[in-house]
């Protein structure tokens, strides 16, 4: 069993890496026609979107009001957006100016750091690709902890400045999701009490792990017929996702389709994760959503995926199981889930679980008429 998120990623196929910058006609390996890959580009685009949630109480009339709002869209939707959420602005800028230099840089060099084939960091199409026929059209770089080892096979004189950016913004990340992790479980009624293992001994919250992806959206000759990133749920507590001004971000929602995530400037999309649906016992799903192209535009995100403290089982709360509420998951470490989802992918969560609840709610992405790619 792998320990750490690092040891947890299967080898994914070869695969021949495209410069989709200059690329004028899309290629049959990136066209997502295809019947075999259940896709389909239809944008809801009338619905209302996810809510969006202001951080600073001053704000809110009481603090019971934010947990509300936020249980209200946890429960709806599995995401929403903060403002107020204390990142500064420079900071948001500098991470977007460093994504930025970093997939710019020519190919060959990109490939200097390319994530090796067992491995979780380093350049690469997104882990998923492997389940799906038709390639993706983004690139993506995973950061975990420190990123000098890369940096330096990218910009072996001045890695320094990107590196700085990079660890201020796990910083501050880090924070963030800790606040928000408590923010969503008190929406259940949980408190610090009620999950030993996210508490040190001085009651402060423990460091969970993380992992940083910056994605890549070129502009694409034919959006209609290509896929940025295809529909996933991330296996995290929870993600912060930041992305430029540029839409392409959907959520699926039950009955209304997929719903396209405004880029609000200075907000930034919190995405429920597969722990937190098992960590609520399935009361807050986990959001399946993906990333579309545009004609025109570059389109760049940085997502922090945020899970427990590595070896931590993560398991339903106690507090939310009783009789009428059987346990529906068993307990897992978020690397054991990561292993998990690179083996069954969309079957993940199923493949954890323990019973059919007894409301009969299914997991989302087990819906019928629901296509994942
Ligand atoms: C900590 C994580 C979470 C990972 C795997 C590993 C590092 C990269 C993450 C992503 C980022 C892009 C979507 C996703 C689906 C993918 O292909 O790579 C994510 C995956 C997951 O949430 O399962
Ligand atoms: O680019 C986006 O908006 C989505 C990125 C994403 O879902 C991810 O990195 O897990
Ligand atoms: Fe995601």
């Amino acid at each position: 069993m792998p320990s750490r998120i690092s040891d947890s990623c299967r080898p994914h196929h070869s695969q021949k890496h495209f410069d989709l910058n200059s690329i004028k006609e899309l290629p049959e390996s990136h066209a997502w026609t295809s019947s075999n890959d259940h896709y389909t580009q239809e944008n809801s685009c009338n619905f209302e979107s996810i809510p969006v949630i202001d951080l600073d109480n001053n704000n809110n009339n009481n603090n019971n009001n934010i947990l509300d709002h936020i249980g209200h869209a946890c429960k709806k939707w599995g995401a929403f957006q903060i403002i107020n959420h204390s990142i500064s602005e420079k900071l948001l800028q500098d991470i977007e100016v460093a994504g930025k230099t970093l997939f710019s840089l020519p190919m060959q060099q990109k490939l200097k750091a390319a994530r090796s084939p067992d491995g979780v960091t380093g350049y690469g199409a997104a882990r998923i690709s492997s389940f799906f026929s038709k390639l993706m059209w983004s690139e993506g770089f995973t950061i975990v902890g420190s990123p000098i080892e890369h940096a330096r096979q990218l910009w072996p004189k001045d890695y320094n400045k990107f590196c700085e950016v990079i660890e201020e913004y796990e910083k501050e990340m880090e924070k963030l999701a800790g606040r928000l992790m408590w923010l969503i479980l008190g929406s259940l009624g949980i408190t610090k009490d009620d999950v030993k293992w996210a508490v040190g001994p001085k009651g402060e919250t423990k460091e969970g792990c993380a992992a940083l992806q910056l994605n890549s959206y070129p502009a694409c000759p034919d959006p209609g017929r290509a896929m940025g990133l295809a529909a996933h749920t991330d296996s995290t507590i929870l993600t912060i996702l930041h992305q430029n001004n540029t839409s392409g971000l959907q959520v699926y929602q039950e009955g209304n389709g997929w719903i396209t995530v405004p880029p609000i400037p200075g907000a930034l999309v919190v995405n429920i994760g597969d722990l937190l649906h098992i960590l609520s016992n399935g009361s807050y799903p986990s959001v399946l959503h993906r990333a579309v192209v545009n004609r025109t535009r570059y389109r760049l995100s940085v997502a922090y995926l945020y899970g427990p403290p590595s070896g931590v089982r993560v398991s339903p709360l106690s507090k939310l199981v009783d009789h009428r509420h059987p346990p529906l998951y068993r307990a897992v470490t978020w690397s054991e889930y990561l292993g998990t989802k690179a083996k069954y992918f969309d079957k993940a969560l199923s493949s954890v679980r323990l019973c059919v609840p007894l409301n009969g709610f299914t997991d989302a992405k087990d819906h019928k008429g629901v296509q994942v790619g």
